[in-house]
């Protein structure tokens, strides 16, 4: 039986690069199955992540996958996660030309820092410079919500990236 390298999860990037070695293993769902993203020689998986999910208002979904390992055969992968930073501390959310003007398209996350994202905390804190109209209204409270700052949406309760892995 193979293990299981990494349990099902979307990474909390906006983009990642990934290369595997000839050994395979990553899965990616498809028609309701695990299936095998084949191993090219010099090809990069990009994958989607959940930073350009919000930014993206939703527009595109971020990848789940998985990795097998000890499939056939110990593997090697190398993983460049673009994310969100945090020094000096950014305000992300929603890019608001797609939401602003639009009541189709209603924001569904809240802005968020870095640190909310990854849980470290609730608040923007208020010694963080807001640009003007950088927050939209009812923005003033912030809640943790796993990976995802959605709005009107109780947390389901504590969560680490940590909790992604076995
Ligand atoms: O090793 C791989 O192919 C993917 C690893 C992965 O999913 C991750 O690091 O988030
Ligand atoms: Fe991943």
């Amino acid at each position: 039986m193979p293990g299981a390298g990494a349990s099902k999860h979307t990474d909390p990037s906006f983009l990642t690069l990934l290369l595997q070695d000839h050994i395979g293993g990553l899965q990616v769902p498809y028609h309701d199955q695990w299936a095998d993203v084949p191993s090219l020689t010099g090809g990069l998986v990009v994958n989607i992540g959940d930073f350009l999910k919000i930014a993206s208002n939703d527009k595109f979904k971020s990848v789940d996958h998985r990795v097998l390992a000890n499939h056939n055969g110990p593997r090697v992968s190398a993983v460049c996660f673009f994310t969100g930073v945090a020094v000096p501390p950014k305000i992300y959310g929603p890019i608001k030309e797609l939401t602003l003007k639009s009541e189709e398209n209603p924001p569904v996350y809240k802005d968020f820092l870095v640190e909310i994202f990854n849980g470290s905390f609730t608040e923007i804190p208020s010694n963080i410079e807001k640009e003007e109209g950088e927050l939209s209204p009812n923005n003033d409270f912030y809640e943790v919500n796993c990976a995802h700052i959605r709005r009107n949406q109780k947390p389901p309760g504590p969560c680490t990236l940590q909790d992604r892995w076995l």
